[in-house]
């Protein structure tokens, strides 16, 4: 679907979304690119089996290890991680034609790879979600219903090593309220359109000059 026609003058911003497993994330950008639906949503490759529901090339491009680790030595992807003992990656081509063309584009990915982007692409902007406590977390994991119980442990002891991780993203939203962490995330998205990187960032340079 178009959504009319792209800025060709500017590079759409990637957007980087990423939280420990059953904060929110996927809600909250599922329901963000409702109210947007300017932002192309970049589609992830894995090794993790579909839950029930999940469609090939709509929730996840699903692949066998060995393929997806061909893949990595071919250099397809612009990031990729071991995520609770599965691969996941964003191929490079289409995320790179989008933002040429002057689309925004959002990545719904761990801290790792939000890491790597960080060096490959210093202007995307980065926002961490937060679960409002570990017990809101784990009810969340637990309702969902969509993880094995040991599947669902192992994702709660990783969240920990995450969560260490959410000072190094641009912004940090506490996804109590659902409305209210929705309006934050959508504010952030205006924002960066109206007035471009992160405000510290776009004086980085000044700051360099400055300390010389
Ligand atoms: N603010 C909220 N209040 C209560 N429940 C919420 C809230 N936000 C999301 N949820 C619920 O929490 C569960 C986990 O949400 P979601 O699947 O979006 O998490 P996630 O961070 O994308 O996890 P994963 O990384 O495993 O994909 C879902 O059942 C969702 O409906
Ligand atoms: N580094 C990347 N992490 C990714 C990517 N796609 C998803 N993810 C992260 O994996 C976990 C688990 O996801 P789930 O769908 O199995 O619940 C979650 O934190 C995702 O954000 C990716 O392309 N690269």
């Amino acid at each position: 679907m178009s959504y009319g026609p792209p800025d060709l003058a500017r590079q759409g911003t990637l957007f980087v979304v990423a939280a420990p497993s059953g904060a929110g994330k996927s809600t909250l950008v599922n329901a963000l690119l409702e109210r947007e639906p300017a932002i192309s949503l970049s589609i992830s490759h894995t090794t993790r089996p579909p839950r029930p529901g999940e469609l090939y090339g709509r929730h996840y491009y699903f692949t066998e290890r060995a393929e997806f680790e061909r893949e990595i030595a071919e250099g397809i992807f612009l990031e990729h991680a071991e995520v609770h003992g599965n691969l996941y990656g964003t191929s490079r081509d289409r995320v790179d034609a989008l933002l040429e063309q002057g689309r925004d584009v959002l990545l719904e990915i761990d801290w790792q790879g939000a890491a790597q982007i960080r060096k490959s692409k210093p202007d995307c902007v980065s926002v961490f979600i937060l679960p409002p406590s570990r017990a809101e977390l784990e009810r969340r994991l637990r309702g969902r219903g969509s993880d094995a119980p040991e599947v669902i442990e192992r994702r709660l002891a990783n969240s920990r090593g995450e969560i260490a991780h959410a000072h190094e993203f641009d912004y940090i939203i506490v996804n109590d309220r659902f409305e209210d962490a929705l309006d934050e995330l959508q504010a952030i998205v205006r924002a960066v359109r109206l007035r471009g990187a992160p405000q510290c960032r776009r004086h980085e340079a000044l700051i360099a000059e400055l300390l010389a």
